[in-house]
């Protein structure tokens, strides 16, 4: 997939991701395309002009508003990954897709470590974090928490050497179907998972995902999916559509 950078002086920096992630490799629907310009790398589809483009934003908007108001430690994902409890655990999470998540626990003080295998995504998410870390406010922190490996979770889950300390807890939100009828799918989201598909191999994470954690594997679902590889959670934490699957392997300290 080519990359149609916008912006004169960054051609090298487009050059370089798609090395890095092998882009060009890339086989896709040729509706969609990427595109480097001033607010960075974004995805775009050429039969949906209306569409706003795809990009990983940490600094402003969505995640921004969410890190100041979005209720903090209170939340359903801080109290599955158990920082109601004091803590604030090592996380990996092993399907990061554009990082939201794995914002929210960053800024609630976890380390955070990313692994997302899809090529576009995961240079998507790449691009995000080198813009974050440049921004004064949320950069020092972001630069020390959060850290992207691209790559297979079902292959990096078993390379200690790429975590630095223990994992405390992984995090798994694999893409399922949505039962919606399509118009009531967030246009974004619907996009999204028209371009990684459906994780149909996420079962086969639960079992390395729970020998690496230390404390708990927390599983993201939406509320009317089975349990991952159809295992019984230890406990569960309910939103308004999904839900937490928590699988304790021991008290978070
Ligand atoms: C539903 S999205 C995750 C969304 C994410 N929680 C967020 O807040 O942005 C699922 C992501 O997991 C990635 N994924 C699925 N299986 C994976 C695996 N075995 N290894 C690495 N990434 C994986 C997919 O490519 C996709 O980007």
């Amino acid at each position: 997939m080519h990359i149609y950078c916008r912006i004169d002086t960054a051609q090298a920096y487009c050059d370089t991701l798609s090395q890095r992630f092998k882009l060009d490799e890339c086989p896709l629907d040729e509706q969609f395309y990427l595109q480097y310009d001033e607010l960075g790398l974004a995805l775009c589809k050429r039969d949906e002009p209306k569409l706003t483009p795809i990009r990983v934003d940490f600094v402003e908007g969505a995640a921004a508003h969410r890190r100041k108001f979005g209720g903090g430690k209170g939340q359903a994902i801080a109290k599955a990954v158990g920082l109601n409890k004091g803590a604030t655990p090592h996380v990996l999470d092993a399907t990061a897709g554009l990082g939201r998540d794995a914002f929210v626990l960053a800024s609630l003080g976890c380390k955070v470590t990313l692994f997302e295998r899809h090529p576009v995504v995961a240079a998507l998410l790449y691009d995000g974090l080198e813009r974050a870390y440049l921004n004064a406010e949320i950069g020092p922190w972001m630069k020390e928490r959060m850290q992207l490996h691209h790559g297979s979770s079902h292959v990096l889950l078993e390379q200690q050497p790429l975590f630095e300390g223990e994992v405390d807890v992984v995090y798994l939100d694999p893409m399922f179907p949505h039962r919606e009828k399509s118009a009531l799918v967030k246009k974004e989201m619907r996009v999204f998972q028209s371009l990684v598909g459906d994780d149909g191999d996420a079962d086969d994470l639960l079992t390395p995902a729970l020998q690496l954690a230390s404390k708990r594997v927390v599983v993201k679902r939406p509320d009317y999916a089975p349990f991952l590889n159809e295992r019984t959670p230890s406990t569960q934490i309910k939103t308004k559509k999904n839900r937490f699957d928590v699988y304790v392997n021991a008290a978070m300290k």
